[in-house]
């Protein structure tokens, strides 16, 4: 018997290849330290399959074609423990609010859920609330017995890889109190205005940071602003502040008259045209010796949280970023006047699957083993 049965939905995607992959080059590592994990069932948008061969030489596309018409219901059914020794896990690795609406019957279930979906954390408080409570409780409302917690855990949903959730989740456990968090939170626009200069085609490096694996799915929600605001609102969410997302006050880049009804390639084909708008914000900002950022604020007391286009001197470490480089700060009581500062690459397919991996060790380490 596996000591772990685990689900993936996104197998074909970026980030849930790139992860079994991680975790298939690990598996001696984990045996050896009494982690015996199957992958027993794995699903893309279309189709789910149960049958998984053990090999780390699978085409997911392919077998996913042989397989079922996706029934979100009937594959956590799958993933249902078969007795309490049991450990179940569905890593979540598709930007899907649909799969994310499970995740409450999943908790339920007994199965711990491991994502960098951001569809839970910004997802309507009352749910999300309900979702962190299961971790906790049994359906009826009584508390889970000790060492039977089911979790759900999202670290790699803000800045793929780097410790920002668990950092904070941290500061706050450990009696600090946050006042205020800034930074640039996103990999695909830290990356765009990191290497956008004068006479470049903003349009042909959002195609660039899409074909590196940086961009949402639907990379309209890089450029909206969205990604961003889900972000912030779950650190704001993390510190306690009870918001939605509709509460994140949001600066699109995308031109206000370029129509809704497009698919993400038309999308960047037509993108294009409007290189002239962002060239214009570019030229005015050199004019004061500055740079764009795009960048994410959660203030406490006031309780509000914004995302926007700033301009920042050139000595601002702000201006400092390279790449798809992510930066937070997290100013706090203990840490005053200088704040907590993490910086590191917070977008693309190994670093993000990386970060979930991290939370499967943490909830393994949760469980007992020696990870
Ligand atoms: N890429 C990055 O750098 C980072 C990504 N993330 C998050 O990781 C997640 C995955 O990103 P990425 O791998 O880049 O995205 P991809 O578009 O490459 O992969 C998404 C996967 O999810 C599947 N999927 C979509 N909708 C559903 C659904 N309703 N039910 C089941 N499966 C579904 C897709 O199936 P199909 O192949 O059929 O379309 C695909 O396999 C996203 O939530 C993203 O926000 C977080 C941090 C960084
Ligand atoms: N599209 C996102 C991926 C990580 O969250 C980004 O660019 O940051």
């Amino acid at each position: 018997m596996p000591s772990v049965r685990v689900g993936v939905i996104g197998v074909t995607g970026g980030v849930g290849r790139t992860l079994v992959k991680q975790l298939q080059a690990q598996a001696p590592w984990l045996a050896s330290r009494g982690v015996n994990f199957e992958i027993s069932s794995v699903a893309n948008s279309k189709k789910m399959a149960f049958q998984v061969p053990s090999t780390d030489r699978l085409d997911w596309s392919s077998l996913l074609q042989q397989g079922e018409p996706l029934d979100t219901q009937s594959f956590l059914d799958s993933m249902k423990p078969r007795d309490s020794d049991q450990h179940c896990l569905v890593f979540d690795c598709s930007a899907s609010e649909a799969v994310a609406q499970l995740y409450l019957g999943a908790l339920h279930s007994g199965i711990h859920v491991i994502t960098p979906n951001k569809r839970l954390t910004s997802a309507p408080l009352e749910y999300c609330k309900a979702v962190q409570q299961a971790q906790w409780h049994c359906p009826n409302g009584s508390p889970r017995p000790h060492g039977q917690a089911k979790r759900v855990l999202y670290e790699a949903a803000v800045g793929a890889g780097l410790p920002i959730i668990t950092t904070l989740q941290d500061l706050l456990s450990s009696g600090d109190e946050v006042q205020s968090i800034q930074g640039i939170l996103s990999g695909t626009l830290s990356h765009l205005f990191n290497s956008y200069g004068p006479g470049q085609s903003f349009a042909r490096l959002v195609q660039d940071a899409r074909a590196q694996g940086y961009t949402e799915p639907d990379p309209r929600d890089d450029l909206c602003g969205m990604d961003v605001a889900r972000k912030v609102l779950t650190l704001a969410r993390e510190c306690g502040v009870a918001m939605e997302l509709g509460d994140v006050q949001v600066e699109s880049l995308i031109p206000a008259d370029m129509p809704a009804e497009m698919s993400s390639e038309e999308f960047l084909t037509s993108f294009s045209q409007y290189d002239s708008v962002m060239q214009h914000r570019l030229e005015q900002a050199a004019a004061a010796n500055r740079v764009l950022r795009y960048v994410g604020c959660v203030d406490i007391p006031n309780r509000t949280c914004s995302v926007a286009l700033q301009e920042f001197p050139q000595d601002h470490p702000f201006a400092q970023l390279s790449g798809t480089d992510n930066i937070v700060s997290f100013h706090t009581r203990r840490y005053s006047p200088q704040p907590l500062t993490i910086r590191g690459p917070g977008a693309g397919l190994e670093v993000t699957a990386a970060g979930v991996f991290g939370d499967f060790l943490r909830l393994l380490r949760s469980l007992g083993y020696a990870v």
